[in-house]
């Protein structure tokens, strides 16, 4: 699925008057790209992102996009984890009986590794384990585009490895497309095929 955005302004009213975060921004990600936005901390990354998943109130969310947040709590803490997804499932999947989501639902906890953990509950999991839940969930409900906003900022250098490994495996095969903001151009280079300076995407169209 291709994102395309054109000359989109985004102002937030703030008591001393307004400012103006996005200004007149284009952006092209074409289908199934892996693509890295970097940019100093306030420019307004995590204000594109959430337009582009719909969670700014302006547009409807859409199944197929999904948005990863940097402290990823995104799982229901009263559920587990194979029920926060068979929830998610039977949500997306109008008709699906309960058994066949479990099924779904454990089909992508073991895409993650966590199919051994499928009874935790959200507060049970380490910080690189709720990534790995909430990328589960994503892909439980057939998303076709990430949206990842620092995901890996809190984690440590080998749980990070680990890490992109997987979103690189998961990417590839679902042919997915990514935007992965970050501050950290080292991991972007490791990830990305192309990275876009947030600056210059304002006012430009790139990729
Ligand atoms: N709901 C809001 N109301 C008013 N101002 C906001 C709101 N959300 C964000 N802003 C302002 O918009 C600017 C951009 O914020 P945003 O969170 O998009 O930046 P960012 O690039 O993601 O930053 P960081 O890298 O620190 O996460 C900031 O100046 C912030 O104060």
């Amino acid at each position: 699925m291709d994102i395309k955005l054109s000359g989109i302004t985004k102002e937030y009213l703030h008591e001393e008057g307004t400012r103006k975060v996005l200004d007149n921004l284009s952006l092209f990600v074409p289908s199934g790209h892996f693509v890295s936005i970097i940019g100093p901390s306030g420019c307004g990354k995590t204000t594109l992102l959430k337009l582009i998943g719909g969670f700014d109130g302006h547009s409807k969310p859409s199944r197929e996009i999904f948005m990863i947040f940097q402290d990823a709590n995104q799982l229901f803490p009263w559920r587990t984890l194979e029920s926060n997804l068979s929830y998610a499932i039977r949500k997306t999947h109008k008709g699906i009986s309960k058994a066949q989501a479990a099924e779904k639902a454990k089909a992508a906890l073991s895409e993650v590794g966590l199919l051994e953990y499928h009874h935790y509950y959200p507060h049970q999991l380490s910080g690189g384990m709720k990534q790995r839940g909430a990328l589960a969930r994503a892909l439980a409900v057939g998303c076709k585009v990430l949206l990842m906003d620092e995901p890996f900022t809190s984690l440590d250098r080998v749980n990070k490895e680990i890490a992109y490994e997987l979103l690189l495996k998961i990417w590839r095969e679902k042919k997915l497309t990514v935007i992965f903001v970050t501050h950290d151009l080292e991991e972007a280079e490791r990830l990305s095929e192309q990275i876009l300076y947030f600056e210059d995407l304002n006012g430009k169209i790139s990729v």
